[in-house]
């Protein structure tokens, strides 16, 4: 292989569809035809060839290309992008575009050879010259990243974190095998190392390209909620993004197993952390709940009697059985939908326990649920992730629990709320730090939707049929004055629900056509609620939509709902991001979890860390000089992102039914209207009324709010965890 670096002439040909293309190039001492797939090159551009000469019958002597690195970008982006990229103090984008814009594709030249030729520019003055000059020698490696993935739409924060893995091999890796971007850096999935890969002409059948399409169709299939894959469904999947003959995909199936990065079992394909997961979660629930324990000397019946006197309450005879089962056993169930009683069978435990001085621990999966938590039982409750003590592993990339079978939880028992909301994964840590002899009481609705990561787990737990586990389903006097209970109740009984009934909770208004639709919840949220109900309405009401995309989905209800409720004002800055206006004041949501996004409260005298997927906030000022956006979290923490951030936010005047999992609000509004059969579910539609607290209205067509209340079909998950523990239990399975 010969490597030669020269500028594009001239492109002879180029061929859209294969991106094969026949240019000249210009070198230091000769101008040669070069030959290749070279999809990206435009003229001018100084590339960095790897091939071979081959001699054409017509053509004659050219130089076939296996490999190309762009030198300097096809653009100035690349090097406005490494400019700003704050690697460079004192060098924000204003001066880089100055920077740019003065010296052109010279740039690099006068920053390398004559810095001070900066000092022409506003603002820079000798030392700053200098220093960009110095910071361009010392990060060579990650400066020429920065450049050269530019024009592959690869940003500098990624860079950053190629470079932080590969140090100075980044390039030879980037440009040797793309894929092990997809495996080794967050951010960088399956399709963006292919885009690459295709850019620099590595063949389809590479063994790479096929090893991470077959990893991410898995991880595809896992946050569609799968814990595996069937073999076959993973083949036929894989073939669909590969493009390639079953037989490469099967083959390499079988060198994925035999590496260790993909588990078979009876011809279904896990990814191992998956794999370990499940069967972790099983042998520890039945490990916990196999413990002999002593007996803890109470009275039971005597500790509910003193209770239900204190607190002048009958329990129900399903909640004193929860009671005994809770304490009797070394894993519990209780679920039921709302109002059912939960919370008070709860805090009966809770105090039984600790009259006899045993440690009890309360958490929940989101930041929402444990807040919920710590109100409706006067207890401090914690994130699962905190009580597990969650850090980052040395890299910064990995998840680490603290709180493990080295280390695990100081608790006698240990109670999780919203248990629906438990992935596979959360729930083996989570389990992995709870230590034989301690008692575990798992809390939720399992009508609710599942798990938006893999598994079915609290599911899975109580249709096993191994673990106690009560349901609580009598609704109590209080709640039944509620329509929003014993509608929640009645949709998931299938039943039809009792609608605008006088001086109650829970409106429907039919209107057929979409437009109309989106009129009267504009008008509702705008007008009718908050003068009838004197409520705040950016704060208390929350569209909830079953989708993202139409006229009544989450994206154009946003557009519209801004419009609205956050207009356009010159007292407000705005910005521009990916199509959409981040403007102050706009009610927005954290959609995925940064255990280390950093917050502080107003007055500065609290600080922390962690935003999670779901936490709703409010743009409180948007620094266009730094690209800042501030944003305010539970009324006085505020969090700070950069623009390069914003992808970690959304809009949520309207969020999705999904996305309010584990939340509550005053009032809730929601669009009842044609949608994909899968988004017309009964679940969905009772997730969605169960968020609502004080008011929910349904505006659209009655005949799909009947069709969801019918369409009771579940689209399951491939989870195993429900067999595994059936099995496990029978064939005695534990070490
Ligand atoms: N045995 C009982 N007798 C009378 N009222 C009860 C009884 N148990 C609970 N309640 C009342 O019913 C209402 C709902 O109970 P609770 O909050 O415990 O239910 P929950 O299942 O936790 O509800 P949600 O899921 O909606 O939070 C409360 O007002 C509670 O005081």
């Amino acid at each position: 292989m010969e490597n030669i670096k020269g500028m594009i002439n001239e492109i002879i040909f180029k061929n859209e569809d294969n991106g094969y293309t026949v240019a000249t190039l210009e070198t230091d001492d000769d101008e040669i035809t070069i030959v290749g797939c070279l999809p990206t090159l435009s003229l001018g551009e100084t590339i960095k060839v790897t091939g071979k000469w081959i001699n054409h019958k017509i053509y004659g002597p050219q130089f076939e290309v296996e490999s190309f690195m762009i030198d300097t970008p096809s653009s100035v982006d690349g090097i406005i992008a490494y400019l700003s990229s704050g690697m460079i103090k004192g060098v924000g984008p204003k001066i880089a575009e100055k920077i740019v814009q003065k010296f052109g594709v010279d740039t690099i030249n006068i920053i390398q050879s004559n810095p001070d030729l900066l000092t022409q520019i506003d603002g820079i003055g000798r030392k700053k010259a200098e220093q960009i000059g110095k910071s361009f020698e010392k990060e060579r490696e990650l400066r020429n990243l920065i450049i050269n993935l530019a024009p592959y739409g690869i940003g500098p924060n990624i860079c950053f974190r190629i470079y932080k893995k590969y140090k100075n091999n980044s390039i030879k890796i980037v440009t040797e095998n793309p894929y092990k971007l997809a495996q080794d850096i967050k951010g960088i999935g399956f399709k963006l190392a292919d885009d690459i890969a295709k850019k620099l002409g590595i063949s389809p059948y590479s063994k790479d390209r096929i090893a991470q399409g077959i990893i991410y169709t898995l991880k595809q299939s896992t946050s569609e909620g799968h814990t595996f894959l069937p073999k076959n469904i993973l083949v036929n999947k894989a073939k669909e993004i590969l493009n390639i003959e079953e037989s490469y995909i099967k083959d390499e199936i079988i060198s994925l197993a035999l590496d260790n990065q993909v588990q078979i079992e009876k011809e279904n394909v896990y990814l191992i952390p998956y794999y370990i997961s499940e069967n972790g979660v099983c042998k520890k629930i039945i490990q916990l709940a196999s413990y002999e324990f002593e007996d803890l000397q109470i009275d039971i019946d005597e500790k509910i009697n003193e209770i239900e006197k204190d607190e002048n309450i009958t329990l129900a005879q399903n909640q004193k059985k929860a009671i005994k089962e809770a304490i009797k056993n070394g894993v519990f169930v209780l679920t039921g939908g709302p109002g059912t009683g939960k919370t008070t069978t709860i805090n009966t435990i809770i105090r039984i326990f600790e009259s006899i001085n045993m440690k009890v621990v309360l958490a929940a999966p989101t930041g929402r649920a444990a807040k919920r938590m710590s109100e409706t039982t006067n207890k401090q409750a914690k994130t699962i992730h905190r009580l597990l003590e969650m850090g980052y592993s040395q890299d910064d990339e990995e998840l680490v629990f603290m709180k493990n079978e080295d280390d695990p939880l100081d608790a006698d028992v240990v109670i999780i709320d919203e248990v629906s909301m438990v992935d596979i994964i959360l729930m083996y840590n989570l389990l992995k730090g709870i230590k034989l002899g301690t008692k575990v009481i798992l809390v939720g609705d399992s009508d609710q939707l599942p798990s938006v990561g893999a598994g079915n787990v609290l599911k899975d737990i109580i249709s096993s049929n191994i673990i106690s586990c009560v349901k609580l389903d009598e609704i109590f006097r209080q709640s039944k004055e509620s329509m929003i209970i014993v509608n929640a109740h009645k949709i998931n009984k299938g039943e039809s629900v009792l609608l605008n009934q006088k001086n109650k909770d829970f409106y429907f208004i039919q209107r057929t056509e979409n437009e109309d639709i989106l009129n009267e919840i504009l008008n509702l949220v705008d007008k009718r609620i908050p003068n009838y109900y004197k409520i705040d309405k950016l704060k208390d009401i929350q569209i909830l939509s079953p989708m993202r995309k139409g006229d009544l989905g989450v994206i154009n209800l946003n557009n519209m709902l801004q419009n609205i409720l956050n207009p356009k004002s010159k007292f407000k800055n705005e910005e521009i991001f990916q199509n959409r206006i981040f403007r102050v004041g706009d009610k927005v949501m954290q959609i995925k979890n940064n255990y280390n996004k950093k917050w502080e409260t107003c007055d500065q005298s609290e600080k922390g860390e962690g935003v999670y997927n779901g936490d709703i906030g409010y743009i409180y000022e948007i620094d266009k000089e730094e690209r800042i956006i501030y944003v305010i979290f539970d009324e006085n923490k505020i969090a700070k992102y950069e623009y390069s951030e914003l992808d970690e936010l959304e809009h949520s005047f309207c969020t999705t039914i999904h996305k309010s999992q584990g939340s509550e609000f005053p009032v809730v509004i929601m669009p009842i209207c044609w949608a994909p059969p899968m988004l017309l579910s009964r679940n969905l539609l009772y997730t969605g009324v169960t968020r609502a607290k004080k008011l929910v209205v349904l505006v659209g067509d009655i005949k799909y709010l009947d069709f969801m209340i019918k369409n009771n079909r579940i689209y399951s998950r491939y989870s195993n965890l429900k067999n595994k523990l059936s099995m496990f239990r029978q064939e005695g399975l534990i070490d």
